[in-house]
């Protein structure tokens, strides 16, 4: 019971909003008709009951005015039916979607608002694969919710309307053993009642398991599929290293759990539905085999066996709601954990960041970027960078040194505001425009023209500068591809991909720009040539450079190390001196 209030206040949480938000009335207004003709539907069920005891007490009769008259009367009852189910659907998959629309797009705005979606990796939070959470759970889950919410609405007005009924025919059919008459007040319903709660009960039992391996079944074959995408975005890695074999044997060992989980999967639904389906089939004849000794005794009529036996079937359908929504019960339950975990580790990553000493990056009036008293963490608290009243002054060119693993990106990463590990304070000019470039620049699949614009928007720039920037930096072919959809990342060389890299940097013309290995795949020459065109091209732009290669001090006016200082590595301790600015080059 716990559970399930738990389980339904989750609901709540995560189905509300929408109901809340800008498109609440279209929400509610849909909602709300589709309530109706739920209960519409009932009711027309309760008076398609009526009719059957009429109709067949009008064939035993052998009354054939009678007969036609119920005939049109069913005629205009299943005419109702049929066209209130379609509109029922319809308006139903309707609200499914604007529902999932919305969800949709809260979730992506959360999940890629601000650094959330890199901080959540990096806290290796429950919600794994994210992509899974916003596209399968939440189409699951709109449509399980409305499917299930309505389906227990349904079935509890059912279960009323015909409790009415079959207690009354309780009266007419009474429990008739031996040739007496017993008066059990009611004893239909009872006999319903207890067919259903031992159906429901038996159903639990034997099915419950199904809830944990349906989820464990999803995340799976969702860590499945995450794996193949790693291998198609690294397929070029894993032919030159021949990792072929290696990837098949770990993305079969992922398989393994897949079909390890099914077979239990299997073993489970098949017990689950010996059972459901013995107990469907015996609901069949189980209520006129109750009131049969009535029958055959001449205490009531055909129309009141017939009418008992449906009445019977829909208090019976009823009850067992559980019994027949089980599995999707269960696959319910493992949609809103999993929705649940992603809300959590979305929220966690935005504000549980401010709970924990954080690296506090805020916007100062000065005009150098200021570290105070900064400690730069490891996700699981070891210190890796410190630094203290190290500035980075307007249009200096720094060089930041330091071997290999020593936090010089993570430095970075800290500047940019996106890694939360560690205490102390990185002051940025307010009004200034920062721009990281990584050995690796990341470029979306389209056209390339937006592609190097990344992320201003397409036609923020106009084609005329991006060609010039692409000419500049040495890729006078690509200029006239602008329109060229592709995989960039996947198609050009390192080398070309930082070139482009740089011609991202000139077109976004940042106060800060920070390189980090930007230019490492390089030959020293073009190395030379686009440094001095950065420097020529942003003569106001402070330039901040990751690098191994010494020819690099030459374009640097400071040059720090991040030097070893017991398990740490301390910022701008060993200051080496300062080299000819590049413009005395
Ligand atoms: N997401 C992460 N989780 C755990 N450890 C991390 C993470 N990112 C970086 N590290 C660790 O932090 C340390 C510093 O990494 P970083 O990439 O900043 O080094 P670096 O000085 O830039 O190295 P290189 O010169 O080789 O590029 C490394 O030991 C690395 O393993």
């Amino acid at each position: 019971m716990k559970n399930i209030s738990a389980t339904l206040a989750i609901v709540w949480r995560i189905a509300i909003p929408y109901f809340r938000s800008e498109d609440k009335w279209v929400g509610r207004g849909l909602l709300a008709v589709v309530v109706a003709m739920e209960l519409v539907l009932v009711a027309i069920n309760v008076l398609l009951n009526q009719w059957q005891n009429r109709f067949y007490s009008a064939l035993q009769a052998y009354d054939l005015p009678e007969f036609v008259k119920e005939v049109w009367i069913f005629l205009g009852l299943a005419f109702t039916f049929v066209a209130l189910a379609v509109y029922k659907l319809y308006l139903n998959q309707w609200l499914q979607i604007r529902w999932r629309q919305w969800l949709t797009q809260h979730y992506l705005g959360e999940w890629l608002r601000g650094a959330t979606h890199y901080r959540m990796q990096l806290k290796g939070d429950a919600a794994d694969n994210p992509d899974q959470r916003i596209t399968e759970d939440v189409k699951n889950f709109v449509e399980q919710t409305l499917s299930i919410g309505l389906g227990l609405l349904s079935s509890i007005v059912t279960l009323a309307s015909f409790v009415v009924i079959l207690w009354g025919l309780s009266y007419k059919a009474p429990l008739y053993i031996y040739g007496t008459d017993i008066l059990v007040p009611g004893f239909l319903v009872w006999c319903a009642l207890a067919y259903a709660i031992v159906g429901t009960a038996l159903t639990h039992w034997i099915g419950s398991p199904l809830i944990n391996l349906n989820f464990e079944q999803q995340r799976y074959e969702a860590d499945f599929r995450f794996n193949l995408i790693r291998v198609r975005e690294n397929s070029e890695q894993i032919a030159l290293l021949k990792g072929e074999n290696a990837e098949r044997g770990r993305l079969l060992q992922r398989f393994g759990f897949v079909i390890g989980n099914w077979y239990a999967i299997m073993s489970r639904t098949k017990r689950l539905t010996a059972f459901t389906a013995s107990y469907g089939q015996a609901a069949t004849i189980f209520p006129y085999v109750v009131v049969a000794p009535a029958y055959f005794a001449k205490r009531i009529q055909l129309g009141d066996m017939m009418q008992t036996g449906s009445a019977f079937g829909s208090v019976q359908d009823a009850l067992s709601f559980f019994v027949t929504a089980y599995r999707s019960l269960a696959e319910w339950r493992a949609v809103i954990a999993r929705l649940d975990g992603f809300e959590m580790s979305v929220s966690s990553a935005t504000h549980g960041a401010a709970l924990e000493p954080t690296i506090d990056v805020a916007p100062s009036n000065g005009k150098a970027i200021a570290l105070e008293q900064l400690l730069v963490k490891l996700p699981n608290g070891t210190p890796l960078v410190a630094a203290d009243g190290f500035t980075i002054q307007p249009s200096e060119r720094v060089l930041v040194t330091g071997p290999s693993g020593s936090g010089k990106s993570t430095l970075f990463r800290a500047i940019a505001g996106v890694w939360p590990f560690g205490s102390g304070k990185i002051a940025i000019p307010a009004t200034s425009k920062l721009m990281m470039l990584p050995q690796r620049p990341y470029f979306p699949v389209g056209p390339l023209g937006d592609a190097v614009i990344y992320p201003a928007e397409h036609g923020s720039i106009t084609p005329d500068k991006i060609r010039d920037a692409l000419i500049a930096v040495g890729m006078p072919r690509l200029a006239e591809r602008l329109d060229e959809d592709g995989h960039w990342n996947r198609t050009l060389s390192l080398g070309e991909q930082q070139r482009l890299g740089l011609a991202r940097a000139l077109l976004h013309v940042p106060d800060y720009l920070f390189l980090d290995e930007a230019t490492a795949s390089l030959d020293e020459p073009s190395e030379d040539r686009l440094y001095r065109l950065l420097t020529e091209k942003l003569p106001q732009a402070t330039i901040v450079s990751i690098g191994h290669r010494s020819t690099l001090d030459a374009f640097h006016t400071r040059k720090v190390a991040l030097a070893n200082d017991g398990d740490i590595h301390v910022l701008g301790k060993a200051n080496a001196p300062a080299q000819e600015p590049t413009a005395a080059r």
